[in-house]
């Protein structure tokens, strides 16, 4: 049969990343209380092609994908980089997933089971022998915002905000600490089910710490640097303002390593 795709380009131009976008497939990634947890991802990859061939081969990503797609974590993402470069004849590969994350949580009083939600990212890219590999956790909060309970006589207006958190691995770490970390940061995690009980002490505690989008970004990053050595990471903090008609944000980035940066 003729193929097409590895005939002659005579423009001259190489292609810096062509390959899948938006890909749904099921996978299974690591669960710090089941072992492993069983979900669906969207996912990118590309590669680069040389200026002389006519066309990328789109079915060897997905033939790669199907090989991994059912332990889905840090080491096997870079070796799936790599199948990538190998079986696509490239220099350069980039791998993204998207997927969400579901967590049993406990309301704080009543002790009622409920599951979270939390969109997660898994982001690496190879070029020759150097890889790298980001998280990005994305963490819906409360924020009671500080000057609000200043100046009123009553209450405090209070808002879900989101916080999106990206990190370079670096040593391996729990997804689910990364997310406890973020909620602590905010004035209150939120749930999926909450009775009156939990509602009272959410309300309650809530307006005990308050935070602007700024405190939030900034408590975050305190408590990733004591949490653990990544070389690079990135906080972005969003809150949906109940009394504004637009978002509140804040963002940092934390270069630790020389050279450290985010997915390009
Ligand atoms: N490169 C390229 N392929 C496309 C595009 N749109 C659809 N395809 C199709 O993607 C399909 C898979 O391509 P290949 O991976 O080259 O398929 P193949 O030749 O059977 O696989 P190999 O033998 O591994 O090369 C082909 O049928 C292409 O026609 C496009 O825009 N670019």
């Amino acid at each position: 049969m003729v193929d097409t795709q590895s005939s002659y380009d005579d423009r001259n131009i190489p292609i810096d990343r062509v390959g899948i976008r938006g890909l749904r497939y099921p996978i299974t990634v690591l669960d710090k209380k089941n072992n492993y947890q069983n979900t669906t991802a969207t996912i990118n990859m590309y590669a680069n092609l040389p200026h002389h061939f006519r066309g990328t081969h789109m079915s060897r990503f997905v033939e790669v994908f199907n090989e991994h797609y059912k332990d889905i974590q840090m080491k096997g993402f870079i070796s799936m980089l790599k199948d990538v470069k190998l079986a696509l004849e490239a220099e350069s590969a980039f791998i993204e997933i998207e997927f969400p994350y579901f967590i049993e949580k406990s309301a704080p009083v009543t002790g009622q089971k409920s599951y979270m939600e939390y969109k997660c990212k898994y982001i690496g890219q190879t070029k020759g022998n150097h890889a790298d590999f980001w998280v990005s956790i994305e963490v819906p909060v409360n924020t009671v915002c500080p000057c609000s309970k200043e100046i009123s006589d009553y209450g405090a207006h209070n808002q879900r905000g989101m916080v999106r958190l990206t990190v370079k691995l670096g040593p391996f770490f729990w997804i689910e600490d990364l997310i406890e970390l973020v909620e602590n940061s905010a004035s209150a995690g939120i749930f999926s089910l909450l009775k009156r009980e939990d509602e009272k002490f959410i309300t309650e505690h809530g307006y005990d710490n308050p935070r602007f989008v700024e405190d939030v970004a900034r408590e975050v990053v305190l408590r990733v640097e004591n949490f653990s050595d990544f070389p690079w990471f990135k906080v972005e903090a969003e809150n949906m303002e109940s009394i504004h008609n637009h978002n509140a944000y804040a963002c940092i980035e934390r270069c630790i390593k020389e050279n450290a940066h985010g997915p390009k």
